[in-house]
């Protein structure tokens, strides 16, 4: 199995390593970038760490190396640092990059798509939502998602372990709606060992209110968190993407919020998906509270808004 990765800047090289180091799912990993020498420069050091995992190939290449790859992995165009998206009281956020990376999309996809018809197309860069969105209008194709609020998932996850000081893989909580500033937490649905996580926070006297808030701004602006120590948010994603190519490679029909076109609600977003062979195959709505019925009903007005303005960009 072939995985390409187009684009290998932060994310692009940390989900090539990922890739390498969960091993196994793919044989051959092809890393294509405008910027060539930094494509040779990442095969030619990831090469030199295979010998360490599961066989694998990985060199760089041309959109003609794309040719009867499975799955191709967008993770080219501006960072939050380089486009200007790291003020936290912008509501715009990620959607700051729509514009120029709606361009860079309109360059790619048709491209990749001429090269490997029959791949899966999995986005990353950001705004993924709107973006996969360009994309499968410009692929022709609905095998097209985006890591969606996968991270963001992680986080809440991450987060509320810390605070309930039990390990993260077991809590139960899910992200929906935009990856992005309007993203739903379902704190409704949030477990731990089958217990709602209201019913144990705030066991040590604080206010649970509080904690909500914390959580929520932590999560909400991790990545400014992050980039403003390292300059690009990278492993954690790196990591999603690699796990996620895994699923779609495996056809392991794995339950994940990753963000693909919703028929009911006119618009790609994270809701529960099975990812498989081909991408999303079954997207279903997990339970809901009014209030978070409501705050998705926003995030889908606001991913709306961003599909219209990425399909008038890329496809004119
Ligand atoms: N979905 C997520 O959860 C998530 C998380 C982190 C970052 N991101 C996004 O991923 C994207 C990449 O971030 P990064 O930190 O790796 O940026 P980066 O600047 O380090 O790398 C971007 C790479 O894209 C390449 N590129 C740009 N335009 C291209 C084109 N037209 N064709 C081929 N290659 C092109 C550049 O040469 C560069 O190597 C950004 O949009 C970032 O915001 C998304």
């Amino acid at each position: 199995m072939k995985v390409a990765v187009v684009g290998v800047g932060a994310v692009g090289s940390a989900t090539a390593l990922s890739l390498v180091e969960r091993g196994g799912s793919c044989r051959e990993i092809v890393l294509v970038d405008r910027d060539t020498a930094r494509a040779d420069g990442v095969a030619s050091d990831l090469r030199y760490a295979a010998p360490l995992s599961p066989t694998v190939d990985v060199r760089s290449g041309g959109y003609e190396d794309l040719a009867g790859a499975a799955i191709v992995v967008i993770t080219a165009g501006v960072n939050e640092k380089t486009g200007g998206a790291t003020d936290r009281s912008d509501p715009k956020g990620r959607l700051r990059l729509l514009e120029t990376n709606a361009k860079v999309f309109a360059e790619i996809v048709p491209q990749a798509v001429a090269v490997a018809p029959e791949a899966v197309l999995m986005v990353v860069t950001d705004p993924p939502d709107p973006l996969a969105d360009l994309a499968r209008h410009v692929a022709g194709h609905n095998r097209v998602f985006s890591t969606g609020t996968v991270i963001d998932s992680l986080r809440f996850r991450v987060q509320l372990a810390d605070r309930l000081r039990v390990r993260p893989r077991d809590v139960q909580a899910l992200v929906v709606g935009e990856h992005g500033t309007s993203e739903v937490l379902l704190w409704s649905s949030a477990t731990v060992g089958g217990i709602p996580v209201a019913d144990l926070l705030g066991r040590d006297g604080r206010s649970v209110e509080d904690i909500r808030k914390e959580v929520e701004r932590d999560i909400r602006y991790a990545n400014i968190t992050i980039i403003e120590g390292t300059g690009a948010s990278q492993y954690g994603i790196g990591a999603v993407s690699a796990r996620l190519v895994e699923a779609v490679l495996r056809d392991e029909r794995a339950v994940l919020p990753v963000a693909a076109y919703s028929s009911r609600h006119e618009v790609t977003l994270s809701l529960s998906s099975v990812l498989g062979a081909g991408g999303v195959q079954q997207m279903h709505e997990p339970v809901m509270t009014p209030e978070e019925h409501q705050a998705l009903a926003e995030s889908v007005r606001v991913l709306r808004a961003a599909a219209d303005r990425a399909l008038s960009i890329g496809t004119t």
